[in-house]
């Protein structure tokens, strides 16, 4: 079997190690995979996503990304993580003082990889932002801001691509066509996982993908039944 990209057993987490907000969650997302996680406000989605790339540990249990035990991974080896997973933040953040082509280039920046700007170009013409790459981050358009925040997720070419509510402020057409940007991403090899709210961005998708619902419910994550 193919190593899962996330994996957890009997997972719990509460913030400061207090009462958990997450308890004994147990889930294997193989590669190439497509996710949502669905629940109501304050239940957890994005501190499970947070989970995911190890910018929380768990309190309780066992989580492996990539084979490895979170738990155990050097500085280095979180890094090496995170290199593998793309984000996308509820309300993305970019350096407003910055270009887009520069803010999208930032990751291979910071990890010190040489920057390809015939790359930078096609993933702009990817998100339909081409004529936008010199503009600042503030004279975007909330739609124009989650696309950018997209394609810097993908810079690195990451195994799994994490989204949190990244339809939350768009209308409808924007939510689709973002979403059509996901579905590419994973009809490309990548595993995706989706916070949301959206019942109807997940039947849009589910028409399309493969798609599991996860739900976390009462601090436990359940696995919706099929008629979402
Ligand atoms: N850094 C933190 N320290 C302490 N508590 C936190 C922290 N971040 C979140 N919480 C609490 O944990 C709970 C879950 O928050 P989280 O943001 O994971 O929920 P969510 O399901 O993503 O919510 P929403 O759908 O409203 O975005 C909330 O009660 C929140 O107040």
């Amino acid at each position: 079997m193919e190593t899962p990209v996330i994996e957890m057993q009997n997972l719990s987490f509460g913030y400061g190690g207090g009462t958990p907000l997450l308890s004994d969650m147990s889930i294997s997302l193989p590669p190439g995979s497509f996710h949502f996680l669905t629940g109501p406000s304050g239940a957890g989605k994005t501190t499970f996503l947070r989970l995911c790339y190890a910018d929380l540990l768990p309190t309780a249990g066992r989580m492996t990304a990539f084979g490895q035990d979170v738990t155990e991974l050097s500085r280095d080896g979180i890094a090496g993580l995170r290199r593998r997973v793309g984000v996308v933040h509820q309300d993305p953040q970019f350096l407003d003082h910055l270009p887009l082509a520069e803010n999208i280039a930032l990751p291979l920046i910071v990890s010190g990889q040489p920057i390809e700007k015939p790359a930078i170009k096609d993933l702009l013409a990817w998100v339909q932002l081409s004529g936008h790459a010199r503009a600042l981050p503030p004279e975007l358009s909330g739609g124009e801001r989650q696309r950018a925040a997209l394609a810097r997720a993908v810079i690195m070419s990451p195994d799994l691509v994490l989204a949190d509510e990244p339809t939350g402020n768009l209308d409808w057409e924007m939510s689709m066509r973002l979403l059509q940007l996901l579905i590419e991403l994973n009809h490309s090899g990548k595993a995706v996982l989706i916070a949301t709210h959206d019942l109807n961005l997940i039947r849009a998708a589910k028409a399309q993908v493969q798609a599991r619902v996860l739900r976390i419910a009462g601090k436990k994550l359940q696995l919706a039944g099929a008629d979402l």
